[in-house]
Formats: structure tokens, C-alpha cells, sequence
């Protein structure tokens, strides 16, 4: 079985169960674009996964590459050791896409029924509905429905049956406060039986709640891979915030050392107070919050704290931006 430039499973299987997924070296470009670059992935039995990344970085490309729905242009890449085709006919796989619509002239339980037909370890129909909340719309047309409820449609479509993995990209997009927590509930619930749930998402609060392992995605290569408390440690920086009760002279707080984002709001002034209330990023809080006693000032309600992880993936990705400009330049 030939492993490049192919969706095919790896020759050669290292010793126990086969990895749930295996990319190796996998590059996929559209033309002159790299969406996917050289990309080296393993994912193992039981993970939540959450794919991060800015627009166009690649989060789509790479699930579709590991569901067989475009061919890598070179690397190899397999599904529980076989090619993403055999393993999703085998019912191993259950996937949730952002494009694609939904057949339209029929009502809901006849669609998920049809999926409960085609999947060769399918669940009980009234399971299904009553999982991705769907009961009391199984009569309904599906040309009928609101975003929100497509998209829990397209959900019950990817949990129709016993799935060792469940592909989902940007799966809450649509839904309200209500239906996002019942997603995540059974999604949990999934996680919990031992499946690998690996979804692609720019709701990055979802990413911390849900995800036990967090990959950041930046120009089709991972830049971070870990839990989501270790991509925030990796992104190194801390928020400073303190208010100060005399005026501030912005520039000092501005040539503050390892001072990367300062912003300063003027909330006392209509109370007549003066109180400034000053929030700075810092990659050595500790030397920026000394420098900053050095200039004089005398911060009250002072906090150190830890990125979220919002935070924490745009100071990665910028970072990453701003090496690759450097690169660009000196290569010019
Ligand atoms: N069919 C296509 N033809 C040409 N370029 C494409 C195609 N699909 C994706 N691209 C390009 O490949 C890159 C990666 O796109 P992809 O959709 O995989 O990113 P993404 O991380 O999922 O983005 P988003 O968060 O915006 O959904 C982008 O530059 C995109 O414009």
C-alpha cells in the first residue's frame, strides 16, 4: 500500500491499537495557497480535542483531508490504521460539517432515520432525537427549520450510531445559550464512553471548557498542542491591573519593561476622583510590576493573573505573524 501523496493508511504500525488519528507529514495547498503544511497529528482514544486557529488557517482543510473528502497533496494519513473511506464505512467515524445542506422535502426523523439505516452500529431513533434535542421538531419539514435547529439536526446526523470518533467543525455556530449547553452535555456524554471528539471552533471559551487537549492551527502547521492550561503557560504573558489615584504619565507606563499591551481608562473622572484603572499585558510581570514602583507610582488593587485563553491564542498567533515577517523581510 503506497503512503504518499495519498489518503491511505501507514505501512508500517508501530506495536498495540492504531492511533484514532495519524497524519504524517500531510500538505494539502489550493493553488499557491498552503492550507495544510506538513502537518504531523496523533490523536488517541477518550480525547476532546479542540482545533483552534485564526480564519484561514487551516481548520477546515485538515478535517476535511482526515474525513477522505480531498486527497493530500503529499504525507500519509490514516483513521484507526485504515484509510478515512474504510473507517467511516465501517461506522467508526461520525462527522458534523459546516457545509453541505440538509435534504430538504423531508421531516426530521426521516432524515436521522436514514442515517440510523446507513450506519452499520446504529442507535435507537428515539435516542437519537431526544440526544441532540430534537423530539418535538421530528415532525417538522426540514426546509422548515431555523439555523439552530439544522445545526442540532446535523449533530443528531453524526451521532446516529456507535462512533469511536466524532469530527466536528464549528458545530454550536447558530445555536443559543440553551441548545450549546445541551450539545456540550452530550458531547461530554460521548467523551465519557471513550470516543475522541475533535472539533474545530472560534468560540475559544468552548475550547477551554470542553477540550482536554487544545492544537492552535496558524498557516496549516501546529503552533501549540497541549491542554488548554499549558497553551496558556506557553503563551508567557501575565495581566497587570491597578488603578493609581494621581495622574499617570502614559509614556512612563509605556516604556515599562516586557510591556506588551497597555491600556489606561479614565473611570474617575466623573466622579471628581482622578482614579485611573491601568491593565497591562507583560511577558515578566514581575520586573514590570518592580519598574513600575521605580517610576514612583503607588498602584492600588494591584492584580497579577494569568492569560485566558483568548488571550493567550492571539499573543501565540501574533507572535507567530510577527517572526514570519521578520523571516519574509530578511529573506527579501
Ligand atoms: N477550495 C478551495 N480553493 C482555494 N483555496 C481554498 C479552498 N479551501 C480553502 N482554501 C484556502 O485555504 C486556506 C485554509 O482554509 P481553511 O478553510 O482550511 O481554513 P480554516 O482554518 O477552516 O478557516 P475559517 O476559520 O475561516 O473557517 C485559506 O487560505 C483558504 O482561503
Amino acid at each position: 500500500m503506497t503512503t504518499t501523496a495519498t489518503t491511505t493508511a501507514t505501512a508500517a504500525q508501530p506495536a498495540g491499537p492504531a492511533p484514532v488519528v495519524s497524519f504524517r507529514g500531510v500538505s494539502k495547498s489550493y493553488g499557491a495557497v498552503r492550507a495544510v503544511a506538513d502537518l504531523d497529528l496523533e490523536l488517541h482514544p477518550g480525547e476532546t480535542v479542540a482545533l483552534l486557529g485564526p480564519n484561514g488557517a487551516g481548520k477546515s482543510s485538515t478535517l476535511d483531508l482526515l474525513l477522505g473528502l480531498r486527497t493530500p497533496d503529499s504525507g500519509s494519513l490514516s483513521l484507526f490504521g485504515m484509510t478515512p473511506q474504510r473507517a467511516i464505512e465501517d461506522g467508526r467515524v461520525g462527522a458534523m460539517l459546516q457545509s453541505g445542506g440538509l435534504m430538504e422535502g423531508v421531516k426530521v426523523k426521516e432524515l436521522v432515520g436514514l442515517a440510523r439505516d446507513l450506519h452499520p452500529r446504529a442507535y435507537p431513533l428515539d435516542r437519537i432525537l431526544e440526544t441532540a434535542g430534537i423530539t418535538d421538531i421530528a415532525e417538522r419539514m426540514v426546509g422548515k427549520l431555523s439555523g439552530g435547529q439544522e445545526q442540532r439536526v446535523r449533530f443528531a446526523l453524526a451521532t446516529a450510531g456507535a462512533n469511536d470518533l466524532i469530527v466536528l467543525d464549528e458545530p454550536t455556530t447558530g445555536m443559543d445559550v440553551s441548545a450549546r449547553q445541551t450539545f456540550w452535555g452530550a458531547m461530554r456524554e460521548q467523551a465519557l464512553q471513550g470516543r475522541t471528539v475533535l472539533f474545530a471552533t472560534h468560540y475559544l471559551e468552548e475550547a477551554d471548557a470542553i477540550a482536554d487537549r487544545v492544537i492552535v492551527l496558524h498557516r496549516g502547521r501546529v503552533l501549540a498542542d497541549g491542554s488548554a492550561a499549558e497553551i496558556k503557560a506557553r503563551a508567557g504573558a501575565r495581566r497587570i491591573s491597578f488603578d493609581l489615584d494621581a495622574p499617570v504619565d502614559r509614556d512612563a507606563l509605556s516604556a515599562l519593561p516586557f510591556l506588551t499591551s497597555l491600556s489606561v481608562s479614565d473611570n474617575g473622572s466623573a466622579a471628581g476622583t482622578g482614579r485611573r484603572t491601568v491593565r497591562i499585558q507583560s511577558q515578566d510581570a514581575d520586573a514590570t510590576v518592580h519598574a513600575l514602583y521605580g517610576l514612583g507610582a503607588y498602584p492600588r488593587n494591584l492584580e497579577v493573573s494569568g492569560l485566558g485563553l483568548e488571550q493567550a491564542f492571539i499573543a501565540l498567533t501574533t507572535a507567530s505573524d510577527a517572526t514570519s515577517a521578520t523571516a519574509e523581510e530578511a529573506a527579501r
